[in-house]
This record gives C-alpha cells, sequence and structure tokens, in this order.
C-alpha cells in the first residue's frame, strides 16, 4: 500500500476499546450529526444526555430512547464527557451558558471551524478536543478526524467514543478545516456526484430504479476495490479504459469539463469558509465579552 500510493491510512482505531457503559456523556445540541452521535454512543452502551432547545426536539429525542433536556448546565454537571454539536453561530450563547461549569472535563467540539485557542478561552479549565465526523456515522461509517491538544489526559477515551461512529483518524490542527471539506463535506460532495449520474443514466434510458442501483452498487464496489486491493485509482481507470473503446469517450467529455479542478476548486474554497468561520465567531464572542461589560 506505501509503495503504491505513498500514503499509509493514519487509521489510529475502529471498534471501541473501553469498556463505555459506565460512561455518561452530554451531547449539547442534538440536531442532524448531534442525534446520530447519541444513536452511535447509545449503542456502544455509553448514557447519553442529548440537549436541544424547542420542547418537539426534546420530545423526538426522548422517544428514541435518549435522556433530554433543555438544560445545558444540568447536561455538562452530570457527564463525563462534553460533546457540542451546536451550528458554530450558535456557539457564542452555549459558551457563555456553560463556561463556567466545565472545568477539569474533557470537551469535543465537532464544530466547523472553531479552533482550539477558541474554546480554550471560552471554555476554562476543560481539557478541548475537535473533532469532524461524517453524516455516515448513522452508518457506523464516519471517517472522522480527531485534534487533541498537547499533554492530553483524555485522548484514548475519546478516540474510544469517536470509534462507535466508524474510523478515528488523529490529525494536527492545521488539517482540521481540510478534512472537514474533504470527510465533513464529503457525503454532500458525493451525493452531488451520485444524483448526477442517475440522472445520466436516466438520460441514456435506464429506468429509475434500475438507475439507482446501477450507480450506487457501482460507487460502492469501487470504494471496495479501492479498498482492498492496491493499486491507485488511476491505474484502476486505465484498467477499465479500452483503447478505442467506450469508457475513453466518457473520460473525454469528463475531461474538457474541467470535473477534477472543480472539485479541486470546491474543497480548496469549503476548506477557506471553515477558516473565515474561525475569525467571524471569534469576534463574536469578543463582542459578548464587550457588551457583558468584562474588561
Ligand atoms: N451535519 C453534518 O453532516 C455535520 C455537521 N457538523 C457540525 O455539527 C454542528 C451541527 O450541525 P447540524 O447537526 O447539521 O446542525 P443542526 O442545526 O441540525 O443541529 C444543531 C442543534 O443544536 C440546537 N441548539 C442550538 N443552540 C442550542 C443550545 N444553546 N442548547 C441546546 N441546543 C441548541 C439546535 O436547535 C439544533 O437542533 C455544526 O457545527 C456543524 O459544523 C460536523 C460534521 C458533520
Ligand atoms: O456544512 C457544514 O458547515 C458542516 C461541516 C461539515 C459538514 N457540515
Amino acid at each position: 500500500m506505501q509503495s503504491l500510493l505513498g500514503h499509509q491510512p493514519a487509521l489510529v482505531l475502529k471498534g471501541c476499546r473501553f469498556r463505555l457503559s459506565n460512561l455518561t456523556v452530554a451531547i449539547l445540541g442534538a440536531g442532524k450529526i448531534g442525534s446520530i452521535m447519541a444513536r452511535s454512543f447509545s449503542d456502544c452502551g455509553i448514557h447519553v444526555i442529548a440537549t436541544a432547545r424547542s420542547r418537539e426536539r426534546i420530545e423526538k429525542l426522548r422517544m428514541q430512547g435518549f435522556e433530554a433536556t433543555s438544560d445545558n448546565v444540568y447536561a455538562v454537571e452530570k457527564a463525563s464527557v462534553v460533546f457540542i454539536s451546536v451550528k458554530p453561530y450558535q456557539y457564542p450563547a452555549l459558551a457563555w451558558q456553560i463556561g463556567g461549569h466545565v472545568s477539569g472535563k474533557p470537551v469535543v467540539s465537532v464544530m466547523a471551524g472553531i479552533p482550539l485557542r477558541v474554546l480554550r478561552k471560552t471554555l476554562p479549565g476543560a481539557e478541548v478536543y475537535r473533532a469532524m465526523p461524517n453524516l455516515n456515522a448513522a452508518v457506523k461509517r464516519s471517517a472522522t478526524g480527531l485534534v487533541a491538544p498537547s499533554n492530553a489526559q483524555y485522548k484514548e477515551l475519546i478516540k474510544s467514543i469517536l470509534s462507535c461512529m466508524g474510523s478515528v483518524y488523529e490529525l494536527p490542527e492545521q488539517l482540521i478545516d481540510a478534512w472537514t471539506a474533504v470527510a465533513g463535506s464529503g457525503p454532500a460532495i458525493i451525493a452531488e456526484f451520485i444524483d448526477s449520474m442517475i440522472l445520466a443514466a436516466l438520460a441514456v434510458g435506464i429506468p429509475r430504479d434500475l438507475a439507482y442501483d446501477a450507480v450506487l452498487e457501482s460507487i460502492i464496489g469501487t470504494a471496495e476495490y479501492l479498498r482492498t486491493r492496491p493499486v491507485h485509482p488511476a491505474q484502476l481507470r486505465d484498467e477499465v479504459t479500452t483503447p478505442g473503446g467506450t469508457t475513453i469517450m466518457a473520460l473525454k467529455i469528463i475531461e474538457g469539463k474541467g470535473m477534477k479542478s472543480a472539485l479541486i476548486d470546491a474543497v480548496e474554497k469549503a476548506t477557506a469558509r471553515a477558516r473565515k468561520l474561525a475569525r467571524e465567531i471569534e469576534e463574536r464572542i469578543e463582542e459578548q465579552h464587550e457588551n457583558s461589560g468584562a474588561s
């Protein structure tokens, strides 16, 4: 693998390593990703306290079997590990609520963009981490990036909890925004590709249900092929492409319309957006600090 791809996957963990059944974890802001995290952690035996703002959402979380509340401070105080999964712009208000209650606890943010530096400043005394899972956690196939602080005390525990969602990869902080673009947004980008291929299949007359299967099975099969056989994607492409055959006609059009350059641009823009988010949130936090009359 190393010599062919010039890269060794930095997989650190897959599958639970700790006995997690005595653990209580708070998930603050159990929306789309937070409720998937709650299900994954709960399936690992963890007691989850999920928080949400609306009565309907709390009721829904309870129906799914989780302890659920609107009281973030209660959840933080009861839990040994705290996860934050609100939208980045919702974070300053949440930090204001819980900032005085997290000292000594590990707190893991899955929010795009917000740097450790800002988490540390707003959650005094907590051991702060950044993680970037993806929606595929719903099928235990998240590729989760993890940034741990130096001299982290709780790193093995955090990796173990995150592994309930799939694979965990430890990263330096300067890579997490790029990871957010590639792996965090990845399912959306890949879903667009799948949707486009389905439309293409319809255009050449394949019935809709068959088109869906043809595309999904081909995507899953190609990923499985690349995962289990040590070949570079370009080598796979060459194995499929018969000189003067059909595939080369498709590849010529893709090349001419710039699919690769569009994807590279897209990922660069998404990475830059995460960096910009960090600045925007930091400004909001400073404003909040000034408005509170703090020096
Ligand atoms: N959706 C995704 O695939 C992924 C999202 N993320 C990150 O996860 C975070 C959440 O994203 P989504 O789940 O998509 O958003 P969402 O809007 O579905 O979930 C956020 C939830 O937090 C709740 N909330 C907001 N403020 C709150 C507060 N003070 N107390 C309690 N609950 C509060 C909201 O009502 C909402 O239900 C974002 O920061 C995003 O960057 C990370 C990886 C993947
Ligand atoms: O779109 C977003 O900002 C979040 C981060 C990764 C996936 N969704």
